[in-house]
C-alpha cells in the first residue's frame, strides 16, 4: 500500500559537540509533495537532510521515512536517494561512465525489488545527453548538479533529498530540474530540497519549512508563509511627492520612511512606506482620489523574503 506520509519527524535533535544543529524538530511531509527547507546559514538544513539520507543518526527524537522507522545504523533507507554538499562524482570518468558505475554498484536492474532507470533515460531527463561522453572533471557546477540528480533518478526514488539543487544552474537548467521534480511529484514521489533562493522555493514547492537556530519557525504552504510578512516596505513613484506624503499621513497603520532609515537615495519623485499590504492599497486609492498619479508601486523585498527575515529575526 502506498504511504500517505513520506517523512514524519518528532523531536529530532542532533548536536555536534556543544553545537545544537537540530533542536526538537517536528516535520510532516506528505507523499507526492515537493517540500522546501529554508533558513539562514547554520540553521540546520544540511543536518536534517543528512538524517533523511542516513548519513548521520539523530541523538534524540523519532524519524519515519516512507512509513518505516529509522534505526540507529548509518544507512540510506530503501527507495531514498539524493545528495548533500554536492553530488559525489568521479572527475576522470565521463557522465555516462559515472552513472554506469553507480548503477552497477547498486546492483543494476532488479535492485531492491524495483526496476532501475536506464542511464540514457536519466541523462535525457536532466538534459545532459549531448555531454554524456565528456569527462565530469570539466563540468560546470550546474552540470555536476544535474548529473547528481540523474544519479539519484537511477534508483527511481520514492523520496528524493537534495541540498541546493538549483545551485549554479542557468535558466534552462533550472527549468529542466523543475520539470524533473514536478514529474516525480506527479508520479507520487516526494522531494525534499533546501534552497537559499526564495523565488526557487516559491516556483518549486507547495510547502516549506523554515528553520532558524535548529528549530522550526514555520512549516506550511508557501502562500501562508508569504502572509507572515507583516509590514512590507513599498516604494511608490508619484507625480507629487509632497502631496503624497500628506495623504500617507492620513492612513492608519502606515509610516513613510525617512532618508536616514532607508540609508540610500530613492529618487525625488519616490517615497517608501512601511505598512501591511491592505494599508498600502488604501494609500493608492486615496492618492488617486486626491489627484496624485501613481506611476509605480512595488515591494522593496518580496513578501516571502520579508517573511523569512521577520521569522528568522534578521534585521531589515
Ligand atoms: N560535522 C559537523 N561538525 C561540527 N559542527 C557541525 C557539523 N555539521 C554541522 N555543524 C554545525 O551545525 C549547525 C547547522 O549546520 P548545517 O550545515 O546543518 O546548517 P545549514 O542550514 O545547512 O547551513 P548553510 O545554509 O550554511 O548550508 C552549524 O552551526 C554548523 O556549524
Amino acid at each position: 500500500m502506498a504511504e500517505s506520509r513520506a517523512v514524519r519527524a518528532r523531536g529530532l535533535t542532533k548536536c555536534f559537540g556543544d553545537v545544537v544543529a537540530l533542536d526538537g524538530v517536528d516535520l510532516d511531509v506528505p507523499a507526492g509533495q515537493v517540500h522546501g527547507l529554508v533558513g539562514p546559514n547554520g540553521a540546520g538544513k544540511t543536518t536534517l537532510l543528512g538524517l533523511l539520507l542516513g548519513l548521520a543518526v539523530a541523538d534524540r527524537g523519532r524519524l519515519e521515512i516512507l512509513g518505516t522507522p529509522v534505526g540507529r545504523s548509518l544507512a540510506v533507507a530503501d527507495r531514498v536517494a539524493g545528495f548533500v554538499d554536492g553530488p559525489g562524482l568521479y572527475p576522470t570518468l565521463t557522465a555516462r561512465q559515472n552513472l554506469a558505475a553507480l548503477a552497477s554498484l547498486r546492483g543494476g536492474p532488479g535492485n531492491r525489488g524495483t526496476r532501475a532507470a536506464g542511464v540514457d533515460e536519466v541523462l535525457e531527463q536532466v538534459g545532459l545527453t549531448d555531454v554524456a561522453d565528456d569527462r565530469v572533471g570539466g563540468f560546470s557546477l550546474g552540470m555536476r548538479q544535474r548529473l547528481g540528480l540523474a544519479a539519484a533518478l537511477l534508483t527511481r526514488p520514492r523520496l528524493l533529498v537534495l541540498d541546493e539543487p538549483a545551485n549554479g544552474l542557468d535558466p534552462s537548467g533550472k527549468r529542466r530540474v523543475h520539470d524533473v521534480l514536478d514529474g516525480l511529484a506527479a508520479d507520487g514521489a516526494t522531494v525534499i530540497l533546501s534552497s537559499h533562493r526564495m523565488d526557487d522555493l516559491a516556483a518549486l514547492c507547495s510547502e516549506v519549512t523554515l528553520l532558524a537556530g535548529g528549530r522550526v519557525v514555520f512549516s506550511g504552504p508557501v502562500e501562508k508563509l508569504a502572509g507572515e510578512c507583516g509590514d512590507l516596505d513599498h516604494r511608490l513613484v508619484v507625480s507629487d511627492p509632497a502631496a503624497a506624503r500628506a495623504v500617507a499621513g492620513e492612513v492608519a497603520g502606515l509610516r513613510v520612511l525617512n532618508g536616514s532609515e532607508l540609508g540610500h537615495h530613492i529618487g525625488a519623485s519616490a517615497l517608501v512606506v512601511r505598512a501591511p499590504v491592505p494599508c498600502v492599497e488604501e494609500l493608492v486609492v486615496r492618492l488617486v482620489g486626491a489627484g496624485v498619479a501613481v506611476r509605480e508601486v512595488a515591494p522593496t523585498v518580496s513578501p516571502l523574503e520579508s517573511a523569512f527575515l521577520a521569522l528568522t529575526g534578521e534585521a531589515r
